[in-house]
């Protein structure tokens, strides 16, 4: 199903006053995925891109969307030429990160992880740590303008086609105590096995230093076992295609695999994004995503955008997706949002004060 053709998806989604209200936590986001429309046009002007198809915000918005709703994560992914074209200086990154704060604050996500690759912003002659500097001076921007309200933490995302992930990972750890919570893995899933950037990872277990793989969204189970078991992921990327290692049977009742059961049974978190997985074909339509199964089993959910522009949504959105799929109220939306800040690479004295200070009375008080 296209999600242009679906009243229900995407920017036209009316959404519920108290989900709107309600504290989130958002761990997969991506900086390049998630810019205002109209800051890309005014960009693109300021540097002289003149490959966006429109020159019209809205127009834009609606091209992104229906670009990447393709049913496969490799054109989805070719919409982020535009984005990344117009990311190639200092102020433009500051300016991205500091408005994607103020965004998700306006949207009620209380923390952020945030996830960009360095090495597809040096077209301009920036190096990867002025890159990653403009990015979190950026960000510290946003949350003073959003007088604290929301704290963002970046992730430095490795791309799985090229090979500069052991380089990325460096970084990671260079700038871990400034703004950096952990690294990634990102990009075209098939033939790029996770495996491949075994150095990466290792050089972050040497260091104690966090990741998250995105696996599990365009190849199935052997993905996600690589990722967690070879790689040693403490969350999961999307991850939704647990469910090839799960039986479901004609009573309701499931059988988990080996597999399965380990991501389960240790709390590996899954990064789910709804509406991202219907976009690149991960999930048919709303109903019968597999969050719900997962959910059901036990295993440790946290509901998340992917890209705000490419996929024409918001934290609010998704969680409207899913309470109109499944009659989510408050207390699965609660059990999501602590799932998340429980999974945030965050010291644990600041997941338990989030938690304790935050997201239980925001939600009490819904
Ligand atoms: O959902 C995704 N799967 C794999 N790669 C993705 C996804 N969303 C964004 N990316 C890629 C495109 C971006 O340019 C890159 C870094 O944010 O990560
Ligand atoms: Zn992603």
């Amino acid at each position: 199903m296209h999600l242009s053709d679906n009243p229900a998806a995407g920017t036209a989604t009316p959404v519920a006053d108290w989900i709107q209200r309600a504290p989130k936590a958002v761990l997969h986001d991506h900086l390049d995925g998630g810019l205002r429309p109209a800051t890309i046009i005014e960009l693109a002007r300021e540097c002289g891109y003149t490959a966006l198809p429109t020159e019209d915000p809205a127009a834009l918005a609606v091209w992104f969307r229906d670009a990447a709703d393709s049913g496969s994560l490799e054109r989805y992914l070719e919409t982020f030429a535009h984005t990344c074209a117009v990311m190639q200086t200092r102020e433009a990154l500051f300016r991205v990160a500091a408005e994607c704060a103020e965004d998700l604050a306006a949207d009620g996500v209380v923390y952020a992880e945030v996830r960009y690759a360095p090495e597809q912003h040096l077209e301009g002659g920036l190096t990867l740590d002025e890159v990653v500097e403009a990015v979190n001076e950026g960000f510290r921007e946003g949350e003073r303008r959003t007088r604290g309200r929301i704290t963002v933490g970046t992730l430095l995302t490795g791309m799985r086609h090229t090979t500069r992930s052991l380089e990325i990972a460096e970084l990671t750890v260079a700038h871990r105590e400034r703004g950096v919570a952990g690294f990634d893995i990102a990009g075209g899933e098939i033939g790029n096995p996770p495996a491949n950037h075994l150095p990466a990872f290792q050089h972050l277990k040497r260091h104690n230093c966090h990741f998250t793989i995105h696996a599990g969204e365009a190849v199935g189970a052997e993905s996600i076992h690589e990722a967690v078991q070879v790689c040693g992921a403490e969350r999961i990327g999307h991850g939704v295609r647990i469910t090839d290692d799960i039986q479901v049977h004609d009573d309701g009742t499931a059988t988990l695999g080996h597999l399965a059961a380990y991501v389960r049974d240790n709390g590996i978190a899954l990064e789910v994004c709804p509406t991202s997985n219907l976009q690149t074909g991960a999930a048919k339509d709303y109903a019968s995503h597999p969050i719900d199964l997962l959910r059901r089993l036990g295993f440790r959910i946290t509901l998340n955008t992917d890209n705000r522009l490419v996929s024409g949504t918001t934290m609010s959105r998704e969680f409207q997706h899913m309470a109109d799929a499944f009659g989510y109220g408050p207390e699965v939306f609660e059990q999501f949002t602590v799932a998340a800040v429980e999974s945030a690479f965050l010291p644990l004295p600041e997941r338990r004060r989030l938690v304790d200070e935050v997201i239980r009375p925001g939600y009490a008080a819904l």
